[in-house]
């Protein structure tokens, strides 16, 4: 469990996180989502003890990192900046974290083993790709077998081998009843794999939410509909909770708040033939930036956001 209170970071004039106050919960994937320069890397780095909150606090089951007696036991990091000697194996690397942790030997041949970094191990690390990289990173943030796991982008860079790798370990590992902790400013990798979504903007908590509330608050999924006499079809599917749009002159309408199937069969019951009756789902991804789009440090020009989930 990790548990953000008022959490805030300045650097000088700047603030990188403001006020963040979370939870993230075992037994479960949580995507820690926000673009670029949300303050994501600075809250994670602030969890693990690599820098300290200007004010608030943070703790993992309880206890603030530097406090715990084995905290490589108690929470495991993959962060971005690395810090692996160049000249030294993979092996090697693993073998000293283990040793100046007291972790036993045989955890280091497991977890090579579960980072499929078996045939490479005993290469310099200063060779290895990106993936290797990255794997090695995480076989050393699973080194202690924490109960808590924390990744900073993991899947950055990684071929979809790789992405699917990281995919079905974050799931085993919230299977096991860990908490997974993982940020992304990728909205559609971290649906594949979260239930629970914390996003942060400019420092700042804009949503704990689920995938799934995400899309119903986003507008939920659009039916597209196209008849003959579009204004007698809105006057029966009209009600509470259901929005039409469509243009004049236009045999389409798209509906949301009705499911294709409701549609089809109120249209059925008046007898009125639809040509078209089609579901398109709510983009992840634009939920999202419609969320952030207050946050973003940068705007370029994105046309065509202005209507999510609310079709003109
Ligand atoms: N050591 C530092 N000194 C000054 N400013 C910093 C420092 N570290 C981070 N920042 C600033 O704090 C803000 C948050 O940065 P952070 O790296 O935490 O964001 P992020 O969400 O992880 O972004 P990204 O996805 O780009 O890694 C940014 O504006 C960044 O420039």
């Amino acid at each position: 469990m990790i548990d953000a209170r008022q959490l805030t970071k300045k650097y000088g004039a700047k603030t990188a996180v403001d006020g963040l106050d979370f939870l993230v919960k075992p037994g479960t994937v949580t995507g820690f989502l926000g673009p670029n320069g949300a303050g994501k890397s600075t809250t994670m780095r602030m969890v693990v003890g690599l820098d300290s909150p200007t004010s608030g606090s943070v703790t993992v089951n309880g206890h603030r990192y530097a406090h715990h007696r084995a905290p490589l036991q108690e929470v495991g990091a993959l962060l971005e900046a690395k810090s692996i000697h160049p000249g030294r194996s993979a092996y090697n690397h693993l073998r000293a974290l283990a040793l100046t942790h007291g972790i036993p030997h045989r955890r280091v041949d497991e977890v090579i083993e579960l980072t499929g970094l078996g045939s490479v191990a005993k290469k310099r690390a200063g060779a290895f790709s990106l993936g290797m990289g990255q794997r090695l990173g995480i076989a050393a943030a699973l080194l202690g077998d924490p109960q808590t796991v924390m990744l900073d982008e993991p899947v950055n860079g990684l071929d979809p081998e790789g992405v699917l790798w990281i995919r079905n370990l974050l799931t085993s590992l919230a299977e096991e009843g860990r908490t997974v902790f993982v940020s992304s400013h990728l909205m559609s990798e971290v649906a594949l794999v979260a239930d629970h979504l914390i996003v942060v903007g400019r420092g700042r908590l804009l949503a704990d939410t689920t995938v799934r509330d995400l899309v119903r608050e986003a507008g939920g999924d659009t039916v597209q509909v196209a008849t003959q006499d579009p204004s007698q079809l809105r006057d029966i599917l009209a009600g509470p909770g259901v929005d039409i749009t469509g243009h004049v002159g236009s045999e389409e309408l798209r509906v949301t708040g009705l499911t294709a199937r409701e549609i089809g069969l109120r249209a059925a019951k008046h007898g009125i033939a639809l040509f078209e009756l089609s579901t398109r789902q709510v983009s992840l991804e634009e939920a999202f930036m419609e969320l952030t789009r207050e946050a973003v440090e940068y705007h370029g020009s994105t046309p065509g956001l202005e209507s999510l989930g609310r079709p003109a």
